[in-house]
């Protein structure tokens, strides 16, 4: 363990937004505050001090700069840097329109709680002090400050224009870099390493590259003996890229040989039919803490942006007997970058091979519906749209007035109260009553993965849905004088065919195989189709029967995979 008692770097975050959080557009999408709000979380995920926020009301980033020309004023003093923005840089096209597009300034030092002497014994501030800035800008006090993070992907020209409006001395960092750098601090195994290092690679490739072009087009831009820099520029460009190339190739073939193994590893699952179940939500909804709630699993659960990286698969037993796999994924966030999805694809593809899909909902977050809407991107990108999905408010213990949550329903207390009647419930009965309604009229299925609240029920419908999704095709005879069956064959399933036989209806159809069953102990004539399984057990066979060896198979499966990994 280094570090944890090293000072922190102290940040600022900059960002720009059409709206602010009051006159959103939609309360399914992130304001500027909430954005920047999450970017906060982001910064001390990663282990940063957050002492100032910067915000600017664009319609779009500055393309040259990302803030306005007066923001940069401001955003120096912030710094600590002198207040003149040296000289006008070569890159940022003359947008004298700027300061037009935005109507308000605003530059906010964060509330950081620090003792007296941490900051009297901090070291000097190398930086002059921050003149007295020009009116109508408050007036910031000088602070050190080592990085400042902007709330988008920067460009590498913006990345390049920043860098030096700061001097070079105060690091420029945006939203991509900082998610990848969490992901570096927490990838554990082998191949999520793998997978960060490329997604790092990859964004470095075009703003390194970039960044030479620019130096060298200084030294050769000057006059006269340009010619020597120029050339030693080149060759320096040339080295980097191909040093940062050749890193990327070797990267992909390590990790072309993990996904071929992975997918010798599905296949081999798949063979066992033991359906695969995939928790995925927005970053910090809860799926690690429902996976623990499900199975009782020591899952590391945190109050932090993406605790999870590495998938972790654990069995569930269902209520009828049968196991499924329950596999806990990493979380989703909104502008997840574009490198990253394409490194973690291997990862996020074993979402794509699930039966079903949790979809856990973070229901106490006033910005559910954005998060929700985040996620569905993400699943719509993955080509996982289509899979079941069965939608799981998490934290309902959280919201106002649920006080921990009161189980309805059960008529056993009932008499408790002395007949009361629904006037006279409790504000948290009456709450828990709202929720549930809200729930199920949404399809959704209320937990509290902390308290245990509605986890047994979210169990029932994983069992409910298994059976819904594991549609049988069968083809049977049915009688014209058991029309009624008919009428439970298409409540039931999806009729691909009716043909009127003297002997009665002839039907093509899915059915649940426990329908199937029905029909066959009904004295149905199966025609062909599934196996009806005269088996005499009756219960609903959803899952494959899974043995101690197929146990064995699979912890060795996946130690062999762990070892892989691990070498
Ligand atoms: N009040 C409340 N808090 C919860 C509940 N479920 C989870 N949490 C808390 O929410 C935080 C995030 O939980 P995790 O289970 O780590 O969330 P996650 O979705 O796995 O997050 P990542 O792995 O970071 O994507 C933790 O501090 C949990 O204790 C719940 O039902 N109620
Ligand atoms: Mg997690």
């Amino acid at each position: 363990m280094y570090g944890w008692d090293l000072p922190k770097e102290r940040v600022v975050l900059v960002g720009v937004g059409g709206q602010r959080n009051d006159e959103k557009a939609s309360p399914n999408a992130y304001g500027l505050d909430d954005s920047l709000s999450e970017l906060a979380q982001l910064a001390e995920t990663a282990g940063l001090q957050v002492v100032g926020r910067v915000t600017q009301r664009l319609r779009a980033p500055h393309p040259g700069t990302y803030v306005g020309k007066g923001k940069l004023r401001e955003l120096r003093l912030a710094c600590g840097l002198t207040d003149d923005v040296a000289e006008e840089d070569e890159e940022e096209e003359a947008h004298d329109d700027d300061d037009d597009d935005f109507d308000e300034f605003e530059f906010q030092w964060e509330d950081v709680s620090e003792d007296e002497d941490e900051d009297a014994s901090a070291p000097p501030s190398p930086r002059p002090p921050a003149p007295i800035p020009e009116q109508p800008h408050p007036k910031p006090k000088p602070r050190v400050v080592d990085t400042v993070v902007f709330d988008d992907e920067l460009t590498p020209r913006q990345n390049r224009n920043l860098a030096k409006i700061l001097d070079d001395r105060v690091q420029v960092c945006d939203r991509t870099m900082l998610i990848l750098d969490i992901f570096s601090q927490r990838a554990r195994t082998a191949e999520g390493q793998l997978q960060v290092e490329m997604a790092q690679l990859e964004y470095q490739l075009p703003r390194l590259s970039k960044m030479w072009t620019h130096l060298e087009r200084q030294a050769g831009g000057g006059a006269g003996g340009g010619g020597q820099v120029k050339g030693m520029g080149e060759k320096q460009i040339e080295i980097d890229k191909r040093l940062l190339r050749d890193r990327i190739v070797m990267l992909k073939r390590k990790l072309d040989k993990v996904s071929t193994h992975r997918a010798a590893y599905r296949d081999r699952r798949a063979a066992a039919p033991i359906p695969v179940v995939s928790l995925v939500g927005y970053t910090n909804a809860g799926k690690s803490t429902v996976l623990n709630a499900l199975v009782g699993a020591g899952v590391l659960a945190e109050d932090k942006l993406f605790a999870t990286l590495d998938p972790t698969t654990r069995r569930l037993s269902l209520p009828n007997g049968k196991d499924v796999l329950l596999t806990d994924t990493v979380g989703f966030i909104q502008r997840l970058p574009t490198d990253l999805i394409a490194a973690f694809r291997a990862t996020l593809e074993e979402i794509k091979d699930s039966t079903l899909l949790l979809h856990v909902v973070d229901i106490s977050s006033p910005l559910a519906g954005a998060q929700v809407a985040a996620v569905e991107a993400v699943l719509e990108d993955l080509g996982a749209l289509d899979i079941p999905r069965v939608t799981v408010w998490n934290k309902v213990d959280a919201l106002t007035g649920f006080e921990g949550g009161v189980v309805l329903g059960g008529g056993a207390d009932g008499g408790a109260d002395g007949g009361a009647d629904a006037g006279s419930e409790t504000t948290a009965e009456a709450r828990t009553r709202e929720v549930l309604s809200r729930a199920a009229k949404c399809g959704a299925v209320a937990v509290s993965a902390a308290t245990g609240f509605g986890v047994d029920a979210l169990v029932d419908v994983v069992q409910s849905e298994l059976v819904r999704v594991s549609l049988t095709r069968v083809e049977v005879l049915v009688p014209y004088d058991k029309g009624s069956v008919l009428g439970e064959i298409r409540r039931a399933g999806v009729v691909e065919s009716e043909t009127w036989r003297e002997d009665g209806t002839r039907v093509i159809a899915h059915v649940p195989v426990s329908a199937a069953r029905r029909l066959a102990s009904l004295g149905m004539t199966a025609v062909g189709g599934a196996d009806l399984g005269a088996d005499s057990d009756g219960a609903d066979d959803v899952v494959a029967t899974w043995s101690e060896e197929d146990e064995a198979e699979l912890e060795r499966l996946l130690m062999e995979e762990e070892e892989e990994a691990n070498t």
